[in-house]
């Protein structure tokens, strides 16, 4: 079984790393939230302060006259074995504090530091633990005490911000509400009993706390109150009796002021029979006990709650990317494992196996009608379909998305490697057509000549004249029969090209491109310095910022489950 000390203990840690990340609660689901706190609420003077200092058992908060409580002090008691009694802030996590006037002075100027020097409030909480022998475990939050009117250089609206930020601190449904009452005063006008009636109508995590029981008028008492009879909560009052003012003027010790309010409770003839819970002693057992009470019940809903938020955490940092190592080895291995990314991606395409995208035979197919024009134009039209390719690739290459200055660089070296594949293209289908010219030999146009001749319709006389009219009918005939013969050979080489065009467009670009368009840019970044690889893996600010945010957040959960575990189920 844990112990009430580890439980408490656990919950105080985990508010302050909450604090450290900037989370006070009030921002919907967060872990604070689901964790109990005891609150102390009343009308100004009630007696909060008191109350407060007589549980640690020393004097530390500000005093003075109007609002003094201006932001939440979030409180954390923690007990100690060995006598050594100390102060420390959040704030301020290396200086420890001894001296309890120090610590009265450091809350009051970080309350400035907030608010400025105005009788302004800000929500934002200032934490203090205190470690000492004479304490219990427990986590109290101190705040600013209910006003029915604004004091001078307060705005009119103090007195419902003030309620504002009381009732955001107590609507919560894991705050324990320690109501200060003023036993002087008429319970019925009681603030801090109306606004925790508001918020907790069951009573089931109120705690009434009636001070001044000693500042009551003569021949009256609380005991219709005390023995539950009247204003009945669902857990029993306690009557407290702190220091008056001129106590605290003569500066009665805390302790002697403990001892003075035990043995008021055990001479009064009032009280005497309730005298072993009543009292601020009591009272900080009574809080101890039930928060241990409420974080066992609340132990399995707020591991849940972090599984969730665990998993949640680690489904954004998925989605916007891990973390870039540091060292150059692995940013090489990162890069080229971009860069094969994008391969694939353009690969596919290539492959006309990406859904609904023009592919590899599709694109072959149409680039056939380029054939009619020259040759080149056929190199130019495969090549900037498969720029365009490239530029649709790196598009669609998700884990490319974040790196911004890799996508360029990936995009130049590709588009590089496609120029030097359409230069070779270019020259392959030029050698092909000079190649079929070059095949017109004097050889084959003495073929030609050698050709039997196909006689005119016209029959030739017998003994034929000197060349006249024939012979020129002669040599038309001839000249006919040399251009149809050219004519049909260009049309055989033609048609021999619109074969071999393509296939050497295919050879040259297409089949390059999908083999080796990355494979210059591989050997270059294996040269490179680690400094330049970790520019090209530069990325946008905000997104690494926002990772930033999220690590910490998950680290905080983390170890929050490993210290839950720790400590409940021993
Ligand atoms: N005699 C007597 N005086 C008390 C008791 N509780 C508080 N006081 C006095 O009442 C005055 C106000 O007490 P605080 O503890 O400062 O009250 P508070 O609610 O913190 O006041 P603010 O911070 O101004 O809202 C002080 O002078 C205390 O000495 C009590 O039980 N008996």
């Amino acid at each position: 079984m844990a112990t009430m000390e580890s439980l408490i203990g656990l919950v105080n840690k985990i508010q302050r790393a909450c604090t450290v990340l900037g989370d006070h609660g009030g921002q919907g689901m967060s872990l604070w939230e689901a964790l109990p706190s005891v609150a102390v609420v009343g009308g100004q003077s009630s007696g909060k302060s008191s109350v407060l200092e007589s549980i640690v058992g020393r004097d530390f908060l500000p005093r003075g006259s109007g609002i003094v409580t201006r932001r939440p002090l979030v409180l954390q008691l923690h007990k100690t074995a060995s006598g050594a009694e100390y102060a420390e802030f959040l704030h301020a996590p290396k200086r420890r504090f001894t001296d309890f006037a120090a610590v009265r002075k450091e809350i009051s100027d970080e309350t400035d530091r907030i608010t400025g020097k105005t009788k302004q409030i800000s929500n934002i909480p200032i934490h203090l633990s205190i470690y000492s022998p004479n304490v219990v475990n427990l986590t109290l939050i101190d705040l600013p005490g209910l006003t029915k009117v604004a004091v001078e250089g307060q705005s009119d609206s103090i007195v419902e911000d003030i309620e504002n930020m009381v009732r955001s601190y107590v609507e919560k449904p894991n705050c324990i509400i320690l109501a200060i009452t003023p036993a002087n005063q008429d319970i019925a006008t009681s603030d801090a009993i109306k606004l925790a009636r508001e918020v907790d109508p069951s009573g089931e995590r109120t705690f009434g706390v009636l001070t001044k029981l000693d500042l009551m008028d003569k021949g009256t008492n609380a005991t219709e109150v005390l023995e539950g009879r009247a204003y009945r909560l669902q857990h029993p009052w306690v009557g407290i009796v702190n220091r008056s003012q001129a106590d605290i003027n003569k500066n009665v010790d805390m302790i002697v002021a403990r001892r003075k309010e035990r043995e008021y409770f055990e001479t009064s003839p009032d009280y005497g029979h309730l005298a072993s819970r009543m009292g601020s002693e009591y009272l900080a057992k009574l809080l101890s006990q039930h928060l241990e009470l409420v974080i066992r019940q609340r132990i399995p809903s707020i591991i849940a709650m972090i599984n969730k938020t665990i998993d949640e955490l680690n489904a954004e940092l998925d989605r916007i990317g891990r973390p870039i190592a540091a060292d150059g080895g692995a940013q090489l291995y990162m890069i080229l494992e971009l860069c094969r990314a994008f391969d694939r991606v353009f690969k596919e395409h290539l492959d006309g196996g990406r859904p609904g995208e023009q592919g590899y035979r599709r694109l072959i197919d149409g680039s056939i009608t380029y054939f009619k024009g020259p040759a080149e134009a056929s190199v130019d039209a495969v090549h900037f379909v498969l720029k365009e390719l490239v530029r649709k690739s790196i598009a669609e290459t998700e884990e490319l998305k974040r790196f911004p200055t890799l996508q360029t660089d990936i995009a130049t070296a590709a588009n590089e490697a496609l120029e030097r594949f359409r230069e070779e293209g270019r020259k392959t289908v030029i050698r092909l057509v000079e190649m079929e010219s070059s095949y017109l030999t004097v050889d084959f146009f003495r073929k030609l000549h050698a050709e039997p001749e196909r006689k005119p319709e016209r029959k030739p006389e017998k003994n034929a004249n000197p060349p006249g009219p024939n012979d020129d009918l002669y040599h038309d005939h001839s000249l006919r029969r040399i251009g149809s013969n050219v004519s049909a050979y260009i049309a055989m080489v033609s048609d021999t090209l619109k074969n071999t065009i393509p296939k050497a467009v295919v050879y040259c670009q297409v089949r390059e491109a999908k083999r080796s368009l990355l494979t210059n840019f591989y050997a270059q970044i294996g040269r490179r310095e680690k400094e330049r690889l970790s520019a090209m893996l530069d990325e946008d600010p905000q997104l690494m910022e926002r990772r930033t945010q999220i690590a910490k957040r998950l680290e905080l959960y983390k170890s929050a489950r490993d210290e839950i575990d720790a400590v409940a189920w021993k």
